[in-house]
């Protein structure tokens, strides 16, 4: 197992391109079951739940290639395995294979999802949809059981905003008799990106990015080749990468219109930003002023980048706080960037940042995928070295993160972990 090691302190300059969207591509993968001949994705990110996804798809007969970020899906001999156990529980999106093997075969079995750990994460809107499309589904020990004669097209009203029982609905509604409305749909970006790719398979939808999304039901759905949108994440990330630490900063192959929330506050704390098609670029500010912020659906600022905005927070001047409405407990790097002298407290739904302060470099450990961002954006920022363990939830997320930052002038390792190391980790 390794470790992350950075010395910070560094000023990043350069150019820096931004991989596919995760979270599109962890929809894009499961939606492939749902064609009869193969789909190739070009632009995947090399993370570790493409990996996984790949494995699941190879499990249930699929024949699948991944090389130079293109997948090719061959679907056509997939069958209905159950899936109760194993690779599902190491990433969220394996809840669309729920939809997507539904969608095909009116049959699935697949274990609840794992995925970053932020508070209470429930599928019941998913399974509301299902329902109302007339499939059966039951939970038998940690496994959810999914059965239709057929499916019907319904008139869902989702009940919370939610990107993944969006996308899981339309990816079983596609196979549907007949139409299926969702209303209060979730907006994301990477909703758009799924119904693309389902629209070239040969599906019928209206409405995806609006709050409510039409499908009319097909018969079959056929091969086809699809390009992922970058990630607005990822990017978001390198933003606040080069607000804190950049002396200059070009963010490539990005939709500027995706982060217009973070690009907003990001001037409001004072940093210059000036963007193009498909670029931003992040200029250096001499000093931040303290902004207060609310997660919220998009087109809001997005729950993703509130641990990372959060370690830049640290050096602005005054007092700010961060409001997560999405998930109220996501706060658990703030205890990690204490650790490195952060002056920050955590009251219900919001941390409060006290600022400005020198970050230090200590031993840290992320929790989850956006913490693991938050602590390497701290270790960069910090006096001293820093060292970051938990590096498998950052690996869900960030494609070649070491080599990227490398390229931007950032001191920064993996490490193999000694033995003690490892030893105190489980014993923690
Ligand atoms: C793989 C993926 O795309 N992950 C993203 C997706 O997660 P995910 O799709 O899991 O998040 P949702 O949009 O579903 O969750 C939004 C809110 O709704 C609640 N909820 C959700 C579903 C449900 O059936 N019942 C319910 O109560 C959740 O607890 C949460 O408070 O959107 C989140 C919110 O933008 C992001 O943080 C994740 O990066
Ligand atoms: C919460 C996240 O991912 P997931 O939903 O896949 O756990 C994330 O990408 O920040």
């Amino acid at each position: 197992m390794d470790k992350l090691m950075i010395a910070g302190g560094d000023p990043l300059k350069g150019t820096v391109r931004i991989s596919g969207a995760k979270n599109s591509a962890v929809a894009l993968i499961p939606a492939t079951i749902l064609a009869d001949s193969p789909v190739t994705i070009e632009g995947l990110p090399d993370i570790s739940d493409v990996q996984i996804l790949q494995g699941l798809l190879e499990e249930i007969g699929g024949k699948v290639t991944f090389t130079n970020n293109e997948m090719w899906v061959d679907p056509s001999e997939m069958i209905s395995m159950p899936l109760p156990n194993g690779k599902v529980k190491k990433l969220r999106a394996s809840y669309y294979l729920m939809g997507a093997m539904l969608g095909r075969f009116k049959k699935a079995v697949i274990g609840l999802p794992g995925g970053c750990h932020l508070g209470p994460r429930p599928i019941d809107q998913h399974i509301k949809g299902f329902e109302a499309l007339g499939a059966t589904v039951t939970n038998e020990q940690g496994a959810i059981y999914l059965r239709a004669d057929e499916l019907r097209g319904a008139r869902i009203y989702l009940d919370v905003v939610s990107v993944g029982a969006t996308i899981n609905i339309m990816l079983a509604a596609v196979r549907a008799k007949g139409r299926t409305i969702i209303e209060n749909a979730a907006k994301e970006p990477e909703i758009i990106d799924v119904a693309t790719l389902l629209t070239n398979m040969g599906a019928k939808i209206k409405g995806a990015g609006t709050d409510v999304i039409r499908i009319d039901g097909v018969d079959e759905l056929h091969g086809c080749q699809h390009t992922i949108i970058p990630d607005r994440i990822e990017a978001g990330t390198y933003l606040i990468l080069g607000a804190a630490v950049g002396d200059g900063l070009l963010i490539d192959n990005i939709i500027p219109q995706h982060l217009e929330s973070l690009i907003a506050k990001l001037r409001e704390m004072g940093v210059p930003i000036e963007t193009s098609d498909d670029q931003v670029f992040v200029g250096k500010a001499e000093s931040f002023k303290a902004v207060d912020i609310k997660t919220l659906v998009y087109p809001g600022f997005p729950t993703d980048l509130q641990q990372p905005l959060t370690s830049l927070l640290t050096s602005a001047v005054g007092t700010s706080m961060v409001t997560d409405t999405i998930y109220g407990a996501r706060f658990k790097h703030i205890d990690e960037l204490r650790r490195m002298n952060a002056n920050i407290k955590v009251e219900g739904r919001s941390a409060i940042i006290h600022g400005p302060v020198k970050l230090q470099g200590a031993k840290v450990k992320a929790s989850d995928l956006r913490a693991g961002a938050a602590l390497v954006i701290a270790g960069l920022m910090a006096e001293g070295v820093t060292e970051v363990t938990g590096l498998e939830h950052i690996d869900r997320g960030y494609s070649h993160l070491v080599e990227k930052l490398n390229g931007l002038g950032a001191t920064i390792w993996r490490e193999a972990m000694t033995k003690e190391e490892l030893e105190q980790l489980k014993n923690a």
